[in-house]
This record gives C-alpha cells, structure tokens and sequence, in this order.
C-alpha cells in the first residue's frame, strides 16, 4: 500500500472522488484493470493528469497493462474515508435546502445529512427522512449528534450570525452556499458554493476557450 504520511495535493485530492465514483462501477462490472485513456474519457480529466495524480499514491500503470482497479479501489476507500460516515446538519431549509434534503447523499457518498434547522413552519416536519428542528435547539443537536460539517442554505444576512454559533461546537467543516463571505476560526474550513459565480466562469471559458483540447 502506499505510505500514507504522503501529502496529496489539494488539486488531486478534489479529483478522488471522482476516480472513486467511476472505479466503484467498473469493479462491480467486473473489470480488474483500467487505462489511464480509459479513466481520462470517462471522467473527462487528461490522461498526463490522471497518471500524475495516481503516481502520488503509488499507483503506478504499467504500459499496455493499466492499472488494478481493486489496488486502487482499496486505496481511495482508506483515503475517503468510505467505511466512515462524516455526520451533516443542513441549516436552512428553503428552496435550496429542501432539494438537498430530498436528495440522497449516501447513495454514492460518505456523508449523511443527520438534521435540519430552520425558523420556518418546516420546524417539526421531515423532509427526505431529515427531521427539522428550530435553531433554538442547533447547539444542543450539533454536539448530541457528532455534526462535523455543516451545510449553509440560508439568507445571506443571517449566514454570519448563524456560523458564530457553530464555531463553538465541534464542527469541522462549511459548506456555504450563500453569497455571505464568513469570517470563522483557523479550526474550521469552508467551502463556498457560489453558482452565480460558477456560471459566469462557464461563460467566460466558453468564449475564450471554446474547446477543451485547444
Ligand atoms: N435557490 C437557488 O437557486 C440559490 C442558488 C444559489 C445560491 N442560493 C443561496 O442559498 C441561500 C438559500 O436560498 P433559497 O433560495 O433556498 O432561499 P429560501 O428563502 O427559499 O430559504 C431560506 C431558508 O432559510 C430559513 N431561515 C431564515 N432565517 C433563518 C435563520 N436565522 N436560521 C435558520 N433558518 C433561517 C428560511 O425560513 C428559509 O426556509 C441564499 O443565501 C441564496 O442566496 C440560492
């Protein structure tokens, strides 16, 4: 197996799940061993990427051979954490929030959506399964149900507010999809979803590089 203190990049890192997802299917159809040009088509990363990706983990194809899916598969299980479900809250359950309850993480994933929390009349309901409880209660639930990350579907004006509550428990992880721009403790990392700016990138790729191969 590879050694494990070895740092991945942040770059290759976000690619594992995607490596993983696609290696999943082709273990379950059978096959033992893959390309890198076989790889690079399916999950549209270039083949030179992808071999430089799986060299960080030891992987390394064999020319004419590929690579052993079970190898890897075992590998990305180890480094995802697959066999350990990361426990979610989602806090706010509106247009957004309420289509992420409705969609089920697990299935592909390693994450489960535990609670919810609004102030709304959702309060007391179950959306997707996911109880949804008032904000009163967020950190008395947070630490009861071991949340480790958190998913951000409120108003922008509140989102400040709401994640300075947070910060005290033992939250690890944001996931904000508000246009709010949060201030939160070196312990505690965010990711910030902004689709208006996602799309705008779309657009501008688009224009100034038509095609991917260019
Ligand atoms: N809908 C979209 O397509 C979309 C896309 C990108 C980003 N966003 C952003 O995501 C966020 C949610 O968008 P939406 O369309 O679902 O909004 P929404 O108004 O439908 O939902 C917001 C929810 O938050 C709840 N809420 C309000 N104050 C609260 C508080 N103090 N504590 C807990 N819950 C509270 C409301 O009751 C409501 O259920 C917004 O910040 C929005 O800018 C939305």
């Amino acid at each position: 197996m590879p050694n494990e203190s070895v740092k991945i990049p942040q770059a290759t890192a976000k690619r594992l799940p995607l490596y993983y997802r696609f290696l999943k299917n082709l273990h379950a159809s059978g096959k033992q061993r893959v390309s890198s040009a076989e790889l690079s088509e399916a999950v549209k990363v270039d083949s030179a990427t992808i071999r430089r990706d799986f060299s960080y983990f030891g992987a390394l194809g064999k020319k004419g051979y590929g690579y052993n899916v079970n190898y890897l598969l075992g590998f990305f299980r180890k480094t995802l954490d697959q066999d350990e479900v990361t426990k979610v809250a989602l806090i706010g359950v509106g247009n957004l929030g309420t289509a992420f309850l409705n969609y089920n993480f697990l299935k592909n994933n390693n994450t489960k959506i535990e609670v919810a929390f609004d102030v709304s009349d959702k309060v007391g309901t179950k959306i997707g399964k996911v109880p949804v409880y008032h904000m009163d209660d967020l950190e008395q639930l947070i630490e009861e149900n071991d949340i480790q990350v958190v998913i951000l579907t409120v108003p922008a004006s509140v989102a400040q507010t709401i994640t300075d509550r947070i910060n005290k428990g033992k939250v690890k992880g944001i996931l904000n999809f508000t246009p709010a721009r949060l201030s939160v403790p070196s312990h505690i990392r965010v990711h910030h979803i902004d689709l208006a700016v996602e799309l705008q990138s779309l657009v501008y790729f688009l224009k100034h590089y038509p095609s991917k191969d260019q």
